[in-house]
């Protein structure tokens, strides 16, 4: 008796964010680092299916950079990354395209249909969704920095009703072109402010941004973020990711938050759950800041 009370309760707990989130659109970044074992894959597309029934709208943005690293190691192509951002020879860029928009995009979009959801797998090139130039005047080679994103054609795919999946590669204008390779941070980034989202979660393999000691950084604003840059606290991977957040939340996108991949139903427990999960980004400019109103007006509720 006092188990099946439970579990009402936790439903019951669930209906403030449920109501706060109705109708907005979350973007979730799909790391390549939460995309380990068969059984997280399904919890996450068990996730996704539950926010489309109540009425949210996901859009995922994936990555998939470690299973592009291994298959290039395959092949005997080495990997070079600068601040986390990967360079991309001709070579390199084949099988960028070959895992993310190919392998990657299709298994994502078929897990989540196969959950019963109806997701549509595409990446930045179908219909010219992301427009990109070269980064750095080509230092980084076919990497790619977003120029524009269109997002009405997402936001009309939402219309339908549909879950767009989308691979970060983007276009070119220049004809007979391979593309752009984007980081999928600045991808999800670029596309959360673009059609208006809510909110953007960024899955990962950490429990969120860690200081030197390995302490979880609950809250950072622009200047934290590029203080732990300089002192070498954020290296790697991370740069990209807090970038991108502080992006987002300069651009449009209510809240950004980075939370672990690794978690079952993570996705569940940073939305639907008063404790909230992983680090959150603030604005220095917000009369709010440090205080998560979205989180104190659902407690109120
Ligand atoms: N301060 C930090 N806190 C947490 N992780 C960090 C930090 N600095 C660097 N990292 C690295 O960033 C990684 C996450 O980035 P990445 O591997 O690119 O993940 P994803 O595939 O999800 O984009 C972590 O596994 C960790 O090794
Ligand atoms: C330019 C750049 O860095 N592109 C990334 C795209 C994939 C990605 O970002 O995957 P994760 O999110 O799993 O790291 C790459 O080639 O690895």
């Amino acid at each position: 008796m006092q188990k099946k009370h439970q579990k009402v309760q936790t439903l019951l707990d669930a209906i403030p964010h449920i109501k706060k989130f109705y109708g907005k659109t979350i973007v979730i970044k799909y790391g390549g680092s939460a995309q380990t074992s068969p059984e997280l894959k399904e919890k996450f597309a068990e996730d996704i299916v539950l926010l489309s029934l109540v009425g949210i709208k996901p859009v995922i943005v994936h990555g998939g950079g470690a299973r592009i690293s291994e298959l290039l190691d395959k092949l005997s192509i080495e990997s070079e990354f600068v601040d986390g951002h990967r360079v991309t020879s001709e070579d390199t860029m084949r099988v960028v395209e070959m895992v993310l928009s190919g392998e990657i995009n299709k298994n994502i979009t078929s897990l989540l249909n196969h959950h019963g959801a109806k997701a549509i797998g595409i990446s930045g090139k179908d219909s010219s969704i992301i427009n990109a130039v070269p980064k750095e005047d080509g230092k980084f080679g076919y990497t790619g920095v977003v120029t524009k994103v269109n997002g009405d054609m997402i936001n009309n795919l939402i219309k339908e009703g549909f879950i767009p999946v989308i691979a970060p590669i983007a276009d070119s204008a220049e004809p007979n072109h391979p593309g752009f390779n984007i980081n999928a941070d600045v991808a999800a980034s670029k596309i959360a402010a673009a059609i208006g989202a809510q909110k953007v979660l960024f899955l990962t393999d950490t429990v969120g941004v860690l200081d030197k000691e390995g302490t979880l950084l609950n809250s950072l604003d622009q200047d934290d973020v590029e203080a732990y840059k300089k002192d070498g606290t954020i290296g790697g991977g991370m740069i990209p990711k807090v970038d991108s957040c502080i992006d987002a939340i300069y651009n449009g996108v209510n809240k950004a938050h980075i939370i672990d991949g690794r978690v079952e139903h993570s996705i569940l427990l940073e939305l639907f759950t008063s404790d909230g999960i992983g680090t959150q980004f603030v604005r220095k400019d917000n009369p709010n800041n440090g205080i998560d109103m979205e989180k104190l007006l659902s407690d109120e509720a």
